[in-house]
């Protein structure tokens, strides 16, 4: 298997130099050359088995051999064995034909675990047999961030570097980042929104000197490791509700675009997927593209469901190349004009092409306060902010076909918001403990890339000293 990138201008490349490099060298993400399909028959047999034995059959063909399939195994089966729930990913019914997927069974109570605990075994094998070190970059709207500190917190051959927003995560996600207490790991609060923690990621991929002496590597969706990994319970969902006879849609509380596009994904490799369903809060700028064909910036707002404050939604982009007939020319002019002006409007077959397959709504807060309220009211069900979103559209949206809405987060996170929408206030599961009595370790840095680029040198040069010493 091999792997070109969306804007056409960087080497192809397999899977292993993917997995290090994160965004591609022309700012563009990586997609593989072809989507690899699942025979129905194939996709039938995963009702009922193990979650990480489909996701080995899943993933095989995008590492194409380049990991030896017996390490890959222990490595797929080590990830799956931190979730607290023995189906990884269990299926919940709230209504007729209405079910949460839920994610968040992992160490940080997010669905970023399901990837991130792979992503990080992965990494490290790959870089032991290269004799490397890596230094990783992410950016967080909250979640992404804990769970890349969980799964590398210890990690011998990568510094990380996590950039958030400061005072725009909930004090779970916060904490999450924060109390890590290993020399590995660094905690930036950045002076800005998770937009600017995300550009200034991409500016240092950009950085072909600073990307060079750092041996840079990122976790965040850009990275096609982790979109791979999310496509796997597309499948185990949809055939526990009888796919592929059946065929099923999927609402995913939407920021990034790599959830949603990892069910895009999984639709190209085979599964019988009717509708893909964007659900927006009020950053909706994704339902306002689908609805005008004109993607346009506006400004960010603070929200109860913060991990989806997103208005640069990174992965549309492969959705764009996909959507052109894989036109890198048309991806660049379109990813130009965003840059330049803020925005860009979608020639006329590339919004129909999109049209054919998502659909999109969005819910305010009142709306996201009423789900929580109301689902708890009538099926004693507790949705966390986001996956309120989900439960929102996806009523929106209800019709005879079954719907699956992704469970995101486990309330627990945003216990405050939570409380305010139905008076209960969820409690953290005792593998959180004393979460909220450790010690915090951040450093706030400003929205700068010179300022974050001498912070990334300086630290990871002192804990390699130390470790050297
Ligand atoms: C809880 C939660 N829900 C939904 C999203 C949106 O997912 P994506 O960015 O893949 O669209 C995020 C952040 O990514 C999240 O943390
Ligand atoms: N919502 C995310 C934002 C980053 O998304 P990613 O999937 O690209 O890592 C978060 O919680 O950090």
């Amino acid at each position: 298997m091999r792997y070109v990138s969306s804007r056409g201008e960087a080497p192809t490349l397999g899977f292993a130099d993917v997995l290090l490099a994160g965004l591609a060298t022309d700012g563009g993400l990586y997609v593989p050359e072809t989507w690899p399909t699942l025979s129905p028959e194939t996709i039938a047999s995963f009702a009922g088995r193990p979650y990480a034995e489909v996701a080995l059959e899943v993933l095989t063909p995008f590492v194409g051999g380049e990991i030896a399939q017996a390490d890959l195994e222990r490595m797929v089966r080590e990830a799956y064995a931190t979730f607290r729930h023995p189906a990884v990913a269990p299926l919940v019914q709230i209504g007729d034909r209405h079910f949460v997927l839920e994610l968040f069974h992992g160490p940080t109570l997010a669905f970023k675990d399901v990837a991130m605990q792979l992503l990080a075994r992965l990494m490290d094998h790959v870089l032991t047999q290269r004799q490397r070190r890596a230094t990783i970059v992410g950016a967080t709207s909250g979640d992404t961030g804990g769970a890349a500190i969980a799964a590398f917190a210890g990690s011998e051959r990568t510094d990380m570097f996590i950039l958030f927003p400061k005072g725009r995560v909930s004090p779970v996600q916060q904490r999450q980042m924060t109390t890590a207490g290993r020399p590995n790991v660094h905690a930036l609060a950045v002076e800005g929104t998770f937009d600017d923690c995300q550009a200034l990621v991409k500016s240092m991929f950009n950085d072909a000197k600073f990307r060079a002496e750092t041996a840079l590597s990122g976790v965040n969706s850009i990275n096609w490791a982790r979109v791979m990994a999310q496509i796997v319970y597309y499948f185990t969902a949809a055939a526990s509700v009888g796919a592929p006879r059946r065929t099923v849609s999927f609402t995913v509380p939407t920021g990034n675009f790599g959830d949603i596009f990892a069910g895009f994904a999984a639709k190209r490799m085979g599964l019988p997927v009717d509708r893909l369903i964007i659900a927006t809060n009020k950053n909706d700028i994704l339902e306002r593209t689908m609805r005008s064909g004109r993607y346009e910036m506006e400004g960010v707002h603070a929200t109860m469901s913060p991990s989806m404050d997103i208005e640069i939604s990174s992965n549309f982009e492969r959705l764009l190349f996909e959507a052109s007939g894989r036109d890198a020319e048309t991806v660049r002019r379109l990813m130009q004009q965003l840059r330049q002006s803020g925005a860009f409007t979608l020639p006329e077959p590339m919004i129909q092409a999109i049209r054919a397959e998502f659909d999109a709504g969005r819910t305010d807060e009142a709306g996201t306060a009423e789900t929580i309220k109301t689902y708890l009211g009538t099926t004693a069900y507790l949705l966390d902010p986001h996956t309120a979103v989900g439960v929102a559209v996806a009523d929106q949206h209800m019709g005879d076909i079954p719907m699956i809405t992704l469970g995101t987060a486990h309330p627990a996170k945003f216990p405050a918001s939570v409380k305010a929408a139905c008076g209960v206030e969820p409690p953290l599961p005792p593998s959180h403990g004393d979460l909220m009595s450790r010690e915090e370790k951040f450093d706030v840095l400003p929205n700068d890339l010179d300022a974050i680029e001498a912070f990334i040198r300086e630290r990871s040069r002192a804990v390699r000293h130390g470790a050297a010493a």
